[in-house]
């Protein structure tokens, strides 16, 4: 019988389905379904995820395995950084490999094992690219820009500056004092954008980025086809690169650069190489269980937490220890 995960990267919660191991893999309508089934707080699996990560069989020479990326909403992005790190770890485990590359929609990209980031919490490093500010490339219309660097808006909210980065999924940014990571504007503004606006005609995920120390940030994420998450591996790794272009006293390319969030914490290397931006994004690969399924249920979008055959992992309560000795930062409730 089938075997879905439910793993997590800072508390960004997926289940992993690997079409290979089916009789029939499902079709794209199925996926859909399946995902807006299985991520329901109420109704779902184990109390719901933020999407489903599809494992196939890779579709580049040299890739060793495929990940597609689908949203809570039955929505697909080109690329999930704390979802990847996952996939990672499973393809790691399933074919006996320290590094690789994953193909995502618009690339290849290169993961590697790392250290336990503590005792019990495996970790790995995901190859975030490639990076585009073009207003085409996320896309964006009627703001009066080609591109949003340090940008005002008022279009968007009065006050705020902005930053477009696709990597390659899109993200907004603005750097933002501790009362507004506090205050309901992000939730507003990540509501207005992915829904029928004249800017982002195919939504956008929203970050409040907050500015710790040197290489410190905390980074809020709403996200596109999902809502709040716990965290968003592209939107911090976007806002790690929007750091050390806008901060140049504060953040320094090739150095690592401590990303707190309300899920846990990850570390970022922002690098520019041969005329391109990409970023490393590094940080827990944790499986918290394994659910053994029907493969008829999984076609008919019918996977329910009593009827399945669950393991718990115990990996749940290392994490809880890793992110227990973080400073409190109290930033959000
Ligand atoms: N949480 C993910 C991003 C998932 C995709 C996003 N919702 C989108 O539609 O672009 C991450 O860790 O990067």
């Amino acid at each position: 019988m089938p075997t879905l995960l439910k793993v997590h990267g800072s508390q960004n919660q997926f289940f992993i389905l690997d079409q290979t191991t089916l009789d029939q893999p499902l079709t794209d309508p199925e996926l859909r379904q399946l995902t807006q089934q299985v991520t329901n707080p109420q109704t779902g699996l184990l109390g719901g995820a933020d999407g489903v990560l599809v494992v196939d069989r890779p579709f580049r020479p040299g890739a060793q395995a495929q990940m597609r990326v689908i949203n809570a909403d039955g929505s697909e992005a080109t690329m999930c950084g704390n979802g990847l790190r996952t996939v990672a770890r499973y393809v790691a485990n399933r074919d006996q490999l320290d590094q690789f590359k994953v193909d995502t929609k618009d690339a290849s990209l290169r993961v590697r094992k790392q250290d336990d980031l503590a005792p019990g919490v495996p970790a790995f490093a995901v190859e975030i690219s490639p990076v585009r500010f073009a207003k085409d490339a996320l896309p964006f219309d009627n703001l009066g820009h080609d591109r949003l660097l340090d940008t005002p808006a008022p279009e968007l909210w009065p006050r705020l500056r902005f930053n477009a980065i696709a990597v390659p999924n899109p993200h907004l940014i603005s750097f933002v004092d501790r009362p507004a990571l506090q205050d309901d504007v992000l939730g507003v503004i990540g509501h207005r954008l992915n829904g029928k606006n004249p800017y982002f005609n195919d939504g956008v995920n929203v970050n409040f980025a907050h500015i710790l120390g040197h290489n410190q940030l905390f980074v809020r994420t709403y996200e596109r086809g999902v809502g709040f998450t716990n965290a968003c591996g592209t939107g911090m790794s976007a806002t790690s690169l929007a750091f050390v272009l806008l901060y140049p006293e504060a953040a320094d390319f090739d150095q690592p650069i401590e990303v707190f969030n309300p899920g846990g914490k990850v570390r970022t290397i922002v690098h520019f190489q041969n005329q391109e931006y990409w970023i490393e994004l590094i940080g827990n690969a944790t499986f918290t269980h394994e659910i053994v399924v029907d493969e008829a249920d999984l076609h008919r979008a019918a996977v329910q937490t009593d009827e399945c055959q669950i393991t718990t992992t115990g990996e749940q309560a290392a994490y809880q220890a890793f992110v227990s000795q973080l400073p409190q930062l109290g930033l959000i409730d």
